[in-house]
């Protein structure tokens, strides 16, 4: 007779990671899909890690915008790589959380002894975004797919009118509200008072560390060059707060804090992040670089109530520190997301504010303030770019690299998502 087994949790050790360097949408990656840059990405991770036909246990990966033939994007890319196909893989979707979600969801499997090793990422392209063709336009092509005679044909051709070419092209804003992500974010900006001055400056000081972190060498085994492009094609190592505060503000009005160089622009490019039990990583003789150790998501009701669309974070981390029985300040690194450099200071500011602890989090004290020199050491989404899903993965890699560097120690992430939502974790070494 079999012996019952209980489920047994087990560490989750980050291995490493891989991307391609970020481009400018309508750059040079203007003619990848979706899958070019994904497969890209993971056979960059295969070469690195040595896994030319290896069985990984799940590849989960993602895209804000996909077309109808990625439909499983993470299986397609796999079956275009170096992977063995039977590798099994999913598709996630939690819009700019999309590659920490897909890191959380593969974690979680091999915690519960499911799967041993995962890869997972996350890629977009906003030069390739699904255009789709209206919805008269469309009525007609099915109906002309399903026509007998030519007659029929014809007569259904002849329905076609010039407005009918205007294709649906997907907007960077909410459905529920009509505005953009930067429109929300600049209303939020106004709630918590957040000046130019320190806009321009988290900016100024993404480009300098990202720039730095290239140059010590940081990235050389984070990073594959793809179609000619070595390092991040946003990266302006010159970007300084006075150039910065030259630029014309693009949300919240004529009077608004926001701009082209305070905000991420947008972004293609794709990430992968290996992840492992520890007995795998040592049977095939791969490093633990950090361990995912704890995670969090939460929505704010940004339609209804008086919530920022991207404030969610500011929710899931006090409820991930208080199951981890942590403190915000016991960290030696905070990568948190630059959606918009006002989006990051607006979540700082509410950690820091007694009421918002009080009303918000139900708790007798604020988080308090972060140490500044922590936070994205080696820049963020304002100067190496944002391609939606594919910004968890970078994250994960370079905090788990830090940490590996450090030899010690613990990080935290925090990325704020279209919807409302925030998706958080702990990395430690
Ligand atoms: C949960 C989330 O993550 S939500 C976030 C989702 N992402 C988004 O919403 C993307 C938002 N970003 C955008 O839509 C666009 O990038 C915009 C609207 C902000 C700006 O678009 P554009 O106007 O096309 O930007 P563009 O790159 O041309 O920059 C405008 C100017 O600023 C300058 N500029 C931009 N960045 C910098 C910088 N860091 N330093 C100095 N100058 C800069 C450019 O050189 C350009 O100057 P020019 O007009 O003299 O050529």
């Amino acid at each position: 007779m079999a012996t019952r087994k209980s489920p047994a949790v087990r560490k989750v050790a980050i291995v490493g990671g891989n991307r391609i360097p970020f481009a400018r949408s309508n750059g040079p990656y203007s003619r990848a899909s979706n899958q070019d840059m994904f497969t890209a990405a993971l056979d960059g991770l295969v070469s690195r890690f040595s896994l030319q036909g290896e069985v990984i246990g799940e590849v989960a990966a993602g895209a804000v915008l996909k077309h109808s033939k990625d439909f499983n994007l993470a299986r397609e890319s796999v079956l275009g790589s170096k992977l063995s196909p039977a590798t099994p893989a999913s598709d996630v979707q939690m819009a700019c959380g999309t590659g920490l979600q897909a890191v959380i969801n593969v974690a979680h499997k091999i915690a519960l002894g499911e799967i041993d090793s995962a890869i997972a990422g996350g890629v977009d392209t906003t030069s390739d975004a699904p255009l789709a063709v209206n919805a008269d336009l469309r009525q007609i092509l099915v109906q002309l797919n399903a026509a007998k005679t030519l007659a029929d044909r014809l007569k259904l051709v002849a329905k076609i009118r010039p407005g009918h070419i205007v294709p649906e092209i997907p907007r960077n804003a909410e459905p529920r509200t009509g505005l953009s992500m930067g429109e929300h974010a600049a209303l939020t900006a106004k709630v918590w008072d957040i000046t130019r001055e320190a806009q321009d400056e988290l900016a100024a000081t993404s480009h300098r560390n990202l720039a730095a972190a290239y140059d010590r060498g940081f990235f050389d085994d984070l990073v594959t060059p793809f179609l000619k492009l070595t390092r991040d094609q946003n990266l302006r190592p010159d970007s300084s707060v006075e150039k910065l505060a030259k630029l014309k503000p693009v949300y919240g009005g004529p009077d608004g804090t926001m701009t082209a160089g305070n905000s991420t622009p947008l972004t293609d490019g794709a990430s992968t992040v290996l992840l492992a039990t520890e007995q795998w990583a040592k049977a095939h003789n791969l490093p633990v670089l950090a361990y995912l150790t704890f995670s969090q998501t939460a929505a704010v009701d940004y339609v209804h109530g008086d919530e920022g669309l991207l404030m969610a974070p500011a929710y899931a981390v006090p409820r991930m520190l208080e199951r981890a029985g942590l403190t915000l300040q016991d960290f030696d690194f905070y990568e948190i997301h630059e959606a918009f450099a006002s989006q990051v200071l607006a979540t700082l500011k509410a950690w820091e504010d007694p009421a918002f602890a009080k009303e918000k989090l139900g708790l007798d004290a604020p988080l308090g303030s972060i140490d500044r020199t922590k936070l994205n050491v080696n820049g963020s989404s304002l100067a190496a770019g944002h391609p939606f899903a594919a910004t968890g993965g970078r994250i994960v890699a370079t905090l788990a690299k830090l940490l590996n560097e450090k030899g010690s120690g613990r990080g935290l992430i925090s990325i704020c998502a279209a919807g409302g939502q925030g998706v958080t974790a702990i990395l430690e070494k």
